[in-house]
């Protein structure tokens, strides 16, 4: 077990080799998720002029400073129009939320605090000089940076877009991932099964999703069998996509192929075999310019928990993500958790739901590498770490959310 590499070690290696992508421009409709490759300005001062924040009248507040007053109502300003009109004093003008201040006035009060009579406007009620007018520049000044660079677009951030005039900005692009299964018994969806020997492959779709949800591009290239020849032809391909991911062949089986032909295909290969379960035969490396090699094992649940812990980490820092880990939580156990060999850091597959102001975890009963349902049952991995062999019920614990 001394060559493992802890899983620590393992993310700063691959974190190590990961460089943001050029950046790409794209309209504001597909800006979603993206992160920003500029810092975004404003092109005017937010507002842009003085306006009402309330249906009202405006006034100068010398003339309500004592009331009630009577002001000659001398027009109205509704928002995107307004004539030119001045208040001067004894008059007030109507005015609409977002319309512009008229010339003389300071002040607004809303409507409910008035009454009309005659062409006239009886203010009930005194307001503080300035009340309910939205000053220019208040929220941003024009030329201000409004969106820095690195951030990631939320809607929010789309709407800020849109308010400073821009259709286009630039992000860093998405990677393209290709994603391969390998070995002879391993038959697509819709295949035949000709043999009770066969397995209907999982992987190549558990992983074509995670690496959507991830942000990037994947692209399906089927299963390869374990032919070295075969197998080495298809992962020529592998200078067209920015990571490469396989499944299977990586552990200790004569056939698997793919730990002997990185290295004829120019890979470096960074480490081999973590310390974790499951998904302890875990290979990665580098080629070409800053592309990513990660060799996962065939089992289903370790393919996904070794692509949530390592490469989905990798797709979000090249997509220019600060944040590029899963959620972390604490949540209360329900139910002692023992186990036998504690060598590796262990990602329970759990269910993990809020009640009473915490979460609670309640880890599913199968959890061996070749169970699914142990992830469609499920939410969050429980981590119990190297040294643990028993967990109590009502202790603390980590959870990873998925
Ligand atoms: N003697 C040892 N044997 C194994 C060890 C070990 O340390 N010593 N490690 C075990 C562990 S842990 C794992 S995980 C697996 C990983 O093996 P490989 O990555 O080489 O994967 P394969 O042998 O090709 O397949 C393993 C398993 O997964 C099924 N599989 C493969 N591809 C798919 C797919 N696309 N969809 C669904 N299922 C798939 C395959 O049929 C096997 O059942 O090695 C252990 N062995
Ligand atoms: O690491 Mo394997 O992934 O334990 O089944």
């Amino acid at each position: 077990m001394k060559n493992l590499t802890p899983l620590e070690e393992a993310l700063k290696i691959v974190l190590e080799n990961v460089k943001p992508l050029e950046s790409e421009r794209v309209f504001i409709h597909e800006a979603l998720g993206r992160v920003l490759a500029e810092d975004v300005v404003s092109d005017t001062d937010k507002p842009l002029f003085d306006n009402s924040a309330m249906d009202g009248y405006a006034v100068r507040w010398e003339d309500i400073k004592e009331v009630p007053a009577k002001l000659k109502v001398i027009g109205e300003y509704a928002a995107g129009t307004g004539e030119n009109l001045k208040v001067e004093k004894g008059t007030a003008v109507k005015i609409f939320t977002g319309a512009p201040i008229p010339e003389g006035a300071d002040t607004v009060v809303p409507v409910e605090y008035t009454e009309t009579q005659d062409g006239y406007v009886i203010v009930k009620k005194s307001f503080k000089q300035g009340a309910n007018v939205r000053r220019r520049g208040e929220d941003v000044k024009k030329g201000e940076v409004v969106i820095p660079k690195g951030k990631e677009i939320r809607p929010y951030e789309m709407g800020m877009l849109a308010s400073v005039n821009r259709a286009v900005v630039s992000v860093y692009r998405k990677p393209h991932v290709g994603i391969l299964s390998t070995g002879d018994e391993i038959l697509d969806v819709c295949e035949e099964q000709t043999k009770p020997s066969q397995i209907r492959t999982s992987n190549n779709y558990t992983v074509y999703g995670q690496v959507l949800q991830a942000g990037g591009i994947p692209h399906n290239l089927g299963i390869a069998p374990d032919e070295p020849q075969k197998l080495k032809e298809i992962m020529r391909s592998i200078h067209k996509y920015d990571i490469f991911i396989t499944t299977g062949g990586v552990s200790m089986g004569e056939k698997d192929y793919v730990q002997y032909l990185v290295e004829d295909l120019g890979i470096d290969v960074k480490f081999h075999k973590l310390r974790i379960k499951p998904a302890k035969p875990v290979l990665f490396g580098v080629y070409g310019e800053n592309k990513l090699f990660f060799g996962l094992p065939g089992n289903p649940v370790s393919a996904a928990v070794a692509f949530d812990l390592l490469v989905y980490p990798a797709i979000k820092a090249m997509q220019g993500h600060r944040e590029v880990f899963k959620q972390k939580v604490t949540a209360i156990l329900e139910g002692d958790y023992r186990r036998k060999n504690a060598d590796r850091r262990e990602f329970a597959r759990c269910r993990v739901w809020f009640e009473n102001g915490r979460y609670h975890c309640e880890p599913y009963p199968k959890q061996d590498s070749h169970m699914l349902t142990s992830l469609v049952n499920s939410n969050a991995y429980m981590v119990v770490y190297e040294g643990v062999n028993e967990l109590k019920k009502g202790q603390e614990v980590e959870v990873i959310l998925f």
